[in-house]
């Protein structure tokens, strides 16, 4: 797979270590206003790195877009001339539509718009895919590409942005709750770095149960439950402080304040 992630920024270079990681490309142009920043990149073979958006689109097969917002229409109409019948396009851009993308490049185009997260990093995203009309044919192949750097999932684009939340914004979310579940646990007298690996890998073992026991968590709940124990008079206080509400009211702000922003 020859594949070009114009605009390597954040998101962009987690998709590029997940690429790399796994050997899924065959050449990986990474572009960038400046490259100096994403220099370390160069050390694999495959990677090529520019900030010429045209060269990088010429010579590749499958181009993920990865700008902000605000820089994609303006990109779009630049390299449009060059985009090619077997081009497929991948946009990682929140909140800019497909029929915003087909405006621009044309409804003919493989489009099929991607909401990854941070963890593709390390091969651990779950990422949403939806395409155009055309795009519909190179669904498997988006889904190999974001496989391999997680989980995937096909959503109607209706969607996509409540998937936004709980999925890419989910992550600094998840990463509060361990911060918390760190603070907590100095208090208790642990050193705070162990107090870190405490947390995080309490936090990886109850996501792997329900993975590999298919339970709901109200039951892997009720297994650590010791009627009158310490476990419900931590939890029934929790939730005499709000968290499960505190939790749904901020995913319902998140989900308003993504609903208000305009491309
Ligand atoms: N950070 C995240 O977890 C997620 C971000 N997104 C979306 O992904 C997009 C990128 O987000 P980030 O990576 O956080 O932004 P970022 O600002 O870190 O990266 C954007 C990159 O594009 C580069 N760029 C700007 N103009 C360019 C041009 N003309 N040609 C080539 N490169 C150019 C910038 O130098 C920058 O490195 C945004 O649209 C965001 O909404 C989506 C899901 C999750
Ligand atoms: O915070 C944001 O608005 C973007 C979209 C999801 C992750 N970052």
């Amino acid at each position: 797979m020859k594949v070009a992630i114009i605009g390597a920024g954040s998101l962009g270079q987690s998709i590029a270590k997940g690429l790399l990681k796994n050997k899924v490309v065959s050449s990986l142009y990474l572009t960038k206003r400046n490259t100096h920043s994403i220099k370390g990149f160069d050390d694999h073979n495959e990677v090529i790195l520019t900030s010429n958006n045209e060269e990088a689109i010429k010579n590749s097969d499958i181009l993920i877009f990865a700008v902000q917002p605000r820089h994609l229409e303006n990109i779009l109409n630049t390299v449009k001339p060059l985009l090619k019948e077997n081009h497929v396009l991948i946009s990682v851009i929140t909140g800019f539509s497909l029929d915003k993308i087909e405006a621009i490049v044309g409804a003919d185009k493989y489009i099929i718009r991607s909401m990854p997260n941070t963890a593709a990093s390390v091969g651990q995203s779950m990422t949403c895919l939806s395409p155009n009309t055309k795009g519909k044919e190179k669904v498997e192949l988006a889904k190999t590409i974001f496989n391999s750097l997680g989980l995937s999932m096909v959503i109607p684009e209706e969607q996509l942005q409540a998937a936004t939340v709980i999925c890419a914004s989910g992550i600094a979310f998840w990463m509060r709750l361990i911060r918390a579940t760190t603070q907590g646990a100095i208090q208790l007298g642990f050193e705070a770095d162990v107090a870190h690996e405490l947390a995080m890998q309490t936090c990886f073992g109850a996501a792997t149960l329900l993975k590999e026991s298919g339970r709901h968590p109200e039951a892997e709940i009720d297994r650590v439950t010791t009627p009158g124990g310490c476990t419900i008079e931590g939890l029934n206080e929790m939730e005499h402080q709000g968290l499960s509400s505190s939790l749904i009211t901020g995913i319902n702000k998140s989900f308003e304040k993504i609903n208000q922003i305009k491309n």
